[in-house]
């Protein structure tokens, strides 16, 4: 079965608009996993525009579920990380002006850079993850620096559900494979559109977010999480029956 993180960044954007503590991204991160997420995902940016050091401390310590720590790959947040000892970090490239995450991080130019930042947080304990672009330098690049993940950013797709867009995740994909990465996949993703992601080859997890916390205002987000997986079966051609397999 394909795991699925939740992603409650923007659980925490809607508290910081009235600047108290309600809704509480950790209460969400818990209401998730009570609904069957596998894992919660969470990024704090550079700017802390939503998710904060205090929400990272705080799911640290409230969850049962594996916690994925995004973050851009600076000295700072790979202090913060390497302290808190997160399951997974996913180094995520980082623009101070942007509204979301709009690309994958340029592995292959920043190799040495990356380099010792990775070796710490492996030193830590922390599985390391690179959100990248389906892109064959970058996941050579990957290996090379012995990532044992990679997580491709669907966001391109997600904008232009195109055969190219999506020929060019099947290729990553299948070169993940064959240099031994596990390969995860989020941006963008909705139940309409995550069928066909569902199907890439090998593909272990999906980080899906911006989606199913705002449709959880609509049908509640034990109902969104059932239908997220519903609409993954369905991409896969298996069956709600399969869902212990
Ligand atoms: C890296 C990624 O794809 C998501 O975590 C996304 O970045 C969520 O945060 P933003 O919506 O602030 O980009
Ligand atoms: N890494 C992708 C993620 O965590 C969620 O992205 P989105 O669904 O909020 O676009």
């Amino acid at each position: 079965m394909i795991r699925l993180g939740i992603n409650i960044d923007h659980v925490a954007t809607l508290r910081n608009a009235r600047g108290g503590t309600h809704p509480d991204p950790v209460r969400a991160a818990l209401e998730a996993v009570r609904h069957g997420a596998d894992g919660i995902t969470a990024h704090l940016r550079e700017d802390r525009r939503h998710i904060r050091d205090e929400d990272m401390r705080r799911l640290k310590a409230a969850l049962t579920v594996p916690l994925n720590f995004e973050m851009a790959a600076t000295d700072e947040m790979v202090a913060i990380a390497s302290a808190l000892r997160p399951h997974a970090c996913c180094l995520v490239p980082e623009r101070r002006q942007e509204v979301t995450t709009e690309g994958g991080l340029d592995v292959a130019g920043q190799k040495d850079a990356l380099a010792p930042k990775i070796r710490r947080l492996q030193t830590a304990g922390i599985r390391v993850s690179l959100f990248i672009d389906p892109d064959a330098a970058q996941i050579h690049a990957a290996a090379a620096l012995h990532a044992p993940v990679i997580e491709l950013h669907t966001g391109a797709y997600a904008e232009d559900p195109s055969e190219g867009a999506l020929t060019r995740l099947q290729d990553a994909a299948d070169l993940a494979g064959a240099l031994g990465i596990e390969l995860h996949a989020g941006h963008g993703l909705t139940t309409a559109n995550v069928g066909a992601i569902a199907r890439l080859p090998g593909l272990k997890e999906l980080n899906i977010g911006h989606f199913i916390i705002g449709e959880a205002v609509f049908v509640g987000l034990g109902q969104v999480i059932a239908d997220m997986r519903h609409a993954i079966r369905k991409g896969r051609g298996e069956t709600d029956h399969d869902r212990r397999k």
